[in-house]
Parts: C-alpha cells; sequence; structure tokens
C-alpha cells in the first residue's frame, strides 16, 4: 500500500493544506474550453535517483526516472508494490529530496529551493489527496474548507463559509457540510477531502491511493472529481492508483517497475483530434468523463 503521508511533517501536513493563492477569478466551471492549447510540461522531471538505508540494506527506490507532466491532465502513476511509484510521488511533489536529479515546476527547478521556498511553493501550488482523508475530526465538513481559506488565505469568514459552501455544493456535499468525519461514509469523506483540495485552486494536485478506501461507485464519483479537476481547472494531477478500473478516466498512464518508469502506456480509446500546431481538440462533453486518445492523430490541415 501506497502511503503519501508518510513523507510528511505533521507540520508539513497541516500547513499543506492551505495556500496564500487568490482565488480565480472566473469559475472554472463556466471557463471549460472548447479548444484548448496542449502546452508544454507544467512539471518536468529528470534523471532522478533514490536510495533508502545502506550497505545490503540499500534500496534503490528511483533508479534514473524521468517523467514530464501537462497541465489540465489525470495521469496514473501504476506498477507493482514496491515498484517506487511513492517515492516518485513525493519526489515530484516537493515532499522528499531526491538524491539526484531535477523537478522543474512553474518554471523553477524544486530541489535548488530552500526550506522556506519550498514550503512556499507547496502552500501555493500543492494540494495532496490521501488514503486515509487527513480530515480534522472535530470540524464538520464545511469547517475543514474554511480553515483552509481562513488560515491559509486570510479570508473573512462571510467570504470562506460562501466559497467552502460553493465547493460544497459543487461536490454534492451541500447537506453534508454540518456532518463531522465521524458521522461520514468514507466516500463522503473522500469528496470532503477533495473539496479541501479544490477550494485552494491548486496548480498541482497528488494523490496517493484516494479510492483504495472505497466502493466501486465511490471510488469512480472520486476519479471523475479528479478527472474534472484536471480538465476544468487546469490542473496537473497526478493519482498513484493499483486500480485498472480507473484508467479510463486518465489521460496518460504511467507504469513503473523497480525503480525505473515504463513507456507512457495509452488510455483509452480515440476521441479527439491533434492538430500538427498542438492545438488540441477536446470533443468530449463537458461533464462527462473523458474519453481519450488511445494514438494522437494528427490531421493535415493544409
Ligand atoms: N522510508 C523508507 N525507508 C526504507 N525503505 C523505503 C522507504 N520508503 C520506501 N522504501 C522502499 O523503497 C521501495 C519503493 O517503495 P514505494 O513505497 O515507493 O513503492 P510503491 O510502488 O509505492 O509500493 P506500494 O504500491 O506497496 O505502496 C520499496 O522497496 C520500499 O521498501
Amino acid at each position: 500500500m501506497a502511503h503519501l503521508s508518510r513523507f510528511l511533517s505533521p507540520l508539513t501536513r497541516f500547513r499543506g493544506l492551505f495556500s496564500r493563492k487568490p482565488a480565480r477569478a472566473n469559475d472554472a466551471r463556466s471557463a471549460v474550453p472548447a479548444i484548448r492549447k496542449a502546452t508544454g510540461p507544467t512539471l518536468e522531471a529528470t534523471g532522478l535517483l533514490r536510495s533508502f538505508g545502506s550497505g545490503s540494506e540499500k534500496t534503490f527506490a528511483l533508479q534514473n526516472v524521468s517523467i514530464e507532466l501537462r497541465s489540465g491532465e489525470l495521469n496514473l502513476l501504476m506498477g507493482p508494490s514496491g515498484s517506487g511509484k511513492s517515492t516518485l510521488l513525493a519526489v515530484i511533489s516537493a515532499l522528499l529530496r531526491p538524491d539526484a536529479g531535477h523537478v522543474r515546476a512553474m518554471g523553477q527547478d524544486i530541489w535548488r529551493m530552500n526550506e522556506t521556498e519550498l514550503e512556499r511553493f507547496r502552500l501555493r501550488h500543492c494540494s495532496y489527496i490521501f488514503q486515509g482523508y487527513n480530515l480534522f475530526p472535530a470540524l464538520t465538513a464545511r469547517q475543514q474548507l474554511e480553515v483552509v481559506l481562513q488560515w491559509g488565505e486570510g479570508a473573512g469568514r462571510t467570504e470562506a463559509r460562501k466559497r467552502a459552501d460553493r465547493v460544497l455544493g459543487q461536490l454534492g456535499l451541500a447537506n453534508k457540510a454540518h456532518l463531522r468525519p465521524a458521522s461520514m461514509s468514507g466516500g463522503e469523506k473522500q469528496r470532503v477531502a477533495i473539496a479541501r483540495a479544490l477550494v485552494k485552486n491548486p496548480s498541482f494536485v497528488f494523490a496517493d491511493e484516494p479510492t483504495s478506501a472505497l466502493d466501486w461507485d465511490n471510488g469512480q464519483q472520486v476519479i471523475g472529481l479528479l478527472n474534472e479537476i484536471s480538465r476544468e481547472r487546469g490542473a496537473t494531477v497526478l493519482v498513484v492508483t493499483h486500480d485498472h478500473r480507473l484508467v479510463p478516466f486518465a489521460d496518460r498512464v504511467f507504469e513503473m517497475s523497480d525503480g525505473r518508469l515504463q513507456l507512457d502506456a495509452p488510455a483509452a480509446p480515440d476521441t479527439g483530434v491533434f492538430y500538427p500546431d498542438q492545438t488540441l481538440i477536446d470533443i468530449c462533453p463537458p461533464h462527462e468523463p473523458r474519453l481519450r486518445l488511445r494514438e494522437p492523430v494528427y490531421v493535415n490541415t493544409h
């Protein structure tokens, strides 16, 4: 089982929920682009090495791993237990320093940052979603979100409540806003965790086995939401999972084995068109789970 949270100090766990990034002006749902530019990578890792232990006990968890992720895409990271998925997720999400290699995000080499800069980067740009939800037991669903906005962004009480309620409503949780985690089902708890990740409008969402504790209906709902976060809000989403049923929801599927990344695997049947100038015409209905390109189709526009 992957446990990304083991790479977090308790303080980082708490602070990682917050962002000082101002809310985007437009509600992302109203801004689903019919045509979106396929941009370059927003997150680019090269030559990552990471080991644990020493001597005969030494484990090489990452062995020269390079990967590129783009905004607006949902990426799955799969592979057998112990293949290095959680380690890779932790290294590229600014939680675990590699022994060697580079991770470039938002135009910066994140592992050249000092601790303060790293913390600011996590706060401003990253959201983390864990298998175990990581909700505060004493807070209601609404308060889980409000605290992010009030403490993280300095939002006033009224504004925080309005924004929290809007996101809870978008995730079908309006009638659960007053409940504490102990009174919620696993699926509801994970949706609250996603709402909390969403409310800060992150550029990057990193999720470690977010559906493994859920039944298939709830799991499907959760991956559908992650899909929407990438597509409608333009976030770069990376999900570690063992569940092959999630594959049709993904833009790209990366396989790891023995600390190495295998070739990018295709996800689902052709539903879009790539033009040579890299403009992607997304022909899927905005609120349907996205179907994917098996092979990019290049159309001669001349
Ligand atoms: N903190 C640690 N100390 C020692 N070894 C570690 C540590 N973290 C990971 N490892 C080792 O590194 C290798 C990769 O572990 P990692 O958790 O990244 O794999 P994984 O693919 O996520 O596995 P799973 O699917 O079981 O969660 C494993 O052999 C693991 O035992």
